[in-house]
């Protein structure tokens, strides 16, 4: 290193060329990848390979190949480092007959927090995650989103100071996705380190910046989803509308200077729009509707579903 060259932070979270197989099925392939403190967004489709890079990170599965490191230690096989960090898996494995505050004590008590100090820790977390009025009732009577409350507070029950959440939000309502992200921002913002999963990039997008995109085990991309978006944006869109009158939508439409192309499937109802600037395109659709005096009944891209950010990213 140079003298002029600033030394690397260290990471709290970090992959070196990390593979794990489970037998002949890659789940992640060759990941090298450093985390700092506050939220970073892992993003990906299904079997992308993000609960297998979680799994690895808690110490849940030993790596093939390669090195994890969380606050500096190997995680495998190391039960001290359990005091300092803290899951929120993606499966549901939680004693039904339990009630909430139970449950949540239990959890404690596993943590090795003493009988009292498992109490209080149960009463803060049940605040945290706005679940009290429920506490004392049996888990296998609870929604899916009480459900997702209950398993986030069971990840903060020790207050760790890095957390890993699996796909966190997932069936939860729009009241209890917004508060839910108003506690992981919170946690973030008292320094700690959070790797949250999702396949919903507008979910991350709304929590962070900071992205790793993975694809069939692979790194696709890491860093501001910004970067990452105009990446995505460089490749023109498909936007589908739907509605009653659609050659009074398409009349208009082929005026637009960020449209590049309208067809009109043989349904009837849809027109297909092809753009290079979706962000714009989406603002101007109620002055469109207005402007055609013909309803939109339905609008959405599978341009907008990871599937095909990561065909465009990964094939270009
Ligand atoms: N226990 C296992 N045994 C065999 N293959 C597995 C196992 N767990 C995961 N895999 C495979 O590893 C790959 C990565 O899976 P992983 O669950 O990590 O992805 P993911 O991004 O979390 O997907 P999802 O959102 O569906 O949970 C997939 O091909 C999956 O089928």
């Amino acid at each position: 290193m140079s003298p002029t060259e600033a030394p690397e932070k260290p990471a709290v979270v970090e992959f070196r060329s990390t593979s794990k197989w489970y037998g002949q099925v890659i789940g992640v392939n060759n990941l090298s990848l450093r985390i700092g403190p506050g939220v970073t967004g892992l993003l990906g489709p299904n079997g992308a390979g993000k609960s297998t890079l979680l799994q690895l990170a808690t110490g849940q599965l030993r790596p093939s190949q390669g090195e994890v490191r969380v606050l500096g230690v190997r995680p495998w096989s190391n039960a001290g480092l359990n005091r300092y960090i803290g899951l929120c898996p993606e499966q549901d494995a939680m004693f039904e007959w339990m009630t909430g505050r139970g449950f949540l004590r239990a959890c404690g008590s596993l943590a090795g927090l003493g009988r009292k100090a498992a109490r209080q820790a149960a009463d803060r977390v049940l605040e945290q995650v706005k679940m009290t009025a429920a506490a004392d009732r049996p888990v296998r009577g609870y929604s899916k989103g009480m459900r997702q409350r209950t398993k986030l507070a069971q990840a903060l029950i020790h207050d760790p100071q890095v957390l890993f959440l699996d796909e966190p939000l997932t069936g939860t309502d729009p009241v209890a996705r917004h508060e839910l992200m108003e506690l992981v921002a919170g946690l973030a913002k008292q320094g700690r380190t959070i790797l949250v999963s999702s396949h919903v990039l507008y979910e991350v997008q709304t929590l962070t910046s900071q992205i790793v995109l993975m694809n069939r085990g692979r790194l696709v991309a890491f860093g501001d989803v910004r970067q990452i978006r105009d990446l995505i944006d460089a490749h023109p869109h498909r936007i589908v509308l739907k509605g009653p009158d659609r050659r009074a939508l398409a009349a208009k439409l082929v005026r637009w200077d960020d449209v590049e192309g309208v067809e009109l499937p043989r349904d009837e109802r849809s027109i297909v729009v092809e753009t290079r600037a979706p962000d714009r395109f989406y603002q101007r659709l109620p002055q469109l509707a207005r402007e055609a005096d013909a309803p939109i009944e339905e609008i959405y891209s599978d341009d907008d579903n990871l599937e095909s950010v990561f065909k465009y990213l990964v094939n270009p």
